[in-house]
């Protein structure tokens, strides 16, 4: 595939980035000058020349401020410049930049940030390091409040790069612009909303770098899992393309396992059935065609199943019921070796013995027989068995979170919303960028729930599957438009199936 992966960089990792480029001879100036040439260019392409006020901070990113200053006044721009603290405190590069601006540099007050039309902000970046309060809070508020357009410098201020979160308070950008490679912050909720429209330029950071790196988060594309996307072989069957498993809830509750069974189906799965009990046969023989029943009528049944070694991938818990049935099941599913999904009441019914479903998780026996989990909550689901990994000083660190909790389960972890992230116990993670809010609809879970066992089923690595189901989801979504329901989503994958396929080979 021509296609690259995108690494998103940690505010640590795009400072190793410098450094290894200035080892490798470019000076920190002129990185410097080219992050604030990059800035002005497209400040110059992008808005209509108005009055310009320059916010700048005591470090590097107020450095680049002084650069934007300087192009857009040698551009006839009107430019004020503003300083947090006094030109004299500033260091290295930053002070050089300041002594190359011929302006006048006033004091960085509250007062008169409603007279501009543009604000471009350069008070933190990359070094913030503690929340903005006080007066500076203030600023970024009147900033906020001004009818200006808002210009972020590498990351709106107050905002980590790394998180997406908001440390006291935040400017909202109108646009970033940020250099080399985007950062996670600027995926995460809600720094993607701070962002506005974000640009990333090339300020002299050669892609070689990366090498050195080794940076473990991507953002979510074929780029990262199409080389394992299953495509059947035209000497294949559909005993070699899995069967999937899906277990329903009772009677009053077995939609939620259909949307499950479809999806894998449509995503490839070679064959796909729906275990229930016996009561729950009718409602689902009404509605089932390609998908199979089984009924179960006590846990022994349900054993022999499981002792069924062609039933390859299993998902349990959408609509499942918060029982010990569930429970049970689950712990039945995870002894048997079974790869597995677990999602919704399979996640809830563990809220007071996390410990309990991690264990069974990580049992020597699965692990030798190399059988991967996931667990796919979304946050509310995620507090439930790692309560302690959702109370950040500044809120919920998802990728954070997320990375120990996969860590912690020895399952994938797969962290639903608008920038649903996906990690790897060993620490690889993506991002999706993107996805319509359109799946913010009922049933739209279940679907993608069945979308990672049908991928699972066919072999596909628990991590790729995992990823790659949730960028076909939002695809899916994105080709059906506006309306979505989650019945519409399977009936949306061809398209975006076919596409991918070109894309593949
Ligand atoms: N490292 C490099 O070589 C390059 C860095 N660049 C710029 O440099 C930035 C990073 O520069 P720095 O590491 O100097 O860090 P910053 O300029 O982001 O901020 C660091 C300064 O702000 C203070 N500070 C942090 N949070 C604060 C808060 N809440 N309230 C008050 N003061 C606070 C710190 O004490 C420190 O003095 C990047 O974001 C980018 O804009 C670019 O010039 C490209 C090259
Ligand atoms: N604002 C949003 N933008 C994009 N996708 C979203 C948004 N909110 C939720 N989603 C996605 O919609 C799906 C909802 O799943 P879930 O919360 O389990 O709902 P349900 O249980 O009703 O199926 C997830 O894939 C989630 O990532
Ligand atoms: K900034």
């Amino acid at each position: 595939m021509e296609e690259t992966r995108e690494v998103l960089l940690s505010t640590m990792e795009m400072g190793e980035a410098d450094r290894l480029t200035i080892e490798a001879g470019l000076q920190g100036r002129q990185l410097m000058e080219a992050a604030g040439q990059s800035i002005a260019r497209i400040i110059l392409e992008k808005l209509n020349p108005g009055r310009t006020l320059v916010l700048c901070g005591p470090g590097n990113n107020g450095g680049d401020g002084f650069v934007v200053a300087r192009a857009l006044k040698e551009n006839g721009w009107p430019v004020t410049v503003t300083l947090m603290g006094t030109k004299d405190r500033l260091k290295g590069d930053a002070r050089l930049m300041a002594d190359l601006w011929d302006g006048e540099i006033q004091p960085l007050a509250e007062e008169g940030l409603g007279d501009y039309d543009i604000i471009v902000d350069g008070l933190f970046g990359a070094g913030l390091d503690r929340p903005l309060e006080g007066a500076l809070l203030d600023i970024v508020r009147a900033a906020n409040d001004s009818n200006a357009r808002k210009v972020a410098i590498d990351v709106p201020s107050g905002l980590s790069g790394d998180s997406g979160l908001v440390l006291g308070g935040c400017l909202e950008a109108d646009l970033t612009v940020t250099f080399f490679r985007r950062k996670p912050g600027h995926l995460l909720y809600p720094g993607k909303a701070l962002c506005g429209d974000l640009y990333v330029t090339d300020i002299g950071i050669s892609g070689r770098v990366l090498d050195e790196i080794g940076a473990q988060t991507w953002l979510n594309s074929p780029a990262v899992w199409g080389e394992l996307f299953p495509v059947p072989s035209p000497a294949g069957h559909k005993y070699s393309r899995g069967h999937s498993v899906v277990v329903s809830g009772d009677l009053a509750h077995t939609g939620a396992s259909r949307l499950a069974a479809g999806a894998a189906l449509r995503i490839g799965s070679g064959l796909v059935s729906v275990a229930c009990a016996p009561e729950a046969v009718p409602a689902h023989a009404a509605q089932l065609t390609a998908v199979m029943i089984r009924s179960y009528q006590s846990p022994e049944q349900f054993a022999d199943y499981l002792a069924d070694h062609r039933l390859n991938a299993w998902c349990i818990g959408p609509a499942n019921g918060v029982t010990n049935e569930t429970r049970n099941r689950v712990l039945a599913i995870l002894a048997a070796g079974k790869q597995a999904v677990l999602d919704a009441d399979a996640i809830t019914v563990f809220r007071d013995r996390p410990e309990e479903l991690f264990a069974a998780i990580g049992s020597d026996d699965r692990k030798n027989m190399s059988r991967e989990v996931v667990l796919t909550p979304h946050a509310g689901e995620f507090g439930r068995l790692f309560p302690d990994l959702m109370e950040g000083t500044y809120g919920f660190d998802r990728l954070k979170g997320a990375r120990t909790a996969a860590e912690r389960s020895g399952a994938v972890l797969l962290l639903k919303g608008p920038d649903t992230v996906v990690v790897s116990p060993d620490g690889r993670a993506v991002i999706m960028d993107d996805a319509p809010a359109d799946l913010a609809t009922a049933g739209s879970g279940d679907v993608l729930s069945g979308l990672v066992t049908g991928l699972l089923a066919q072999g596909m690595p628990a991590f790729e599957a995992a990823s790659a189901a949730v960028w076909l989801h939002a695809e899916a979504a994105r080709v059906f438009g506006a309306g979505l329901t989650a019945e519409d989503i399977s009936p949306s994958l061809p398209t975006v199936l076919e596409k991918l396929r070109e894309k593949l080979h």
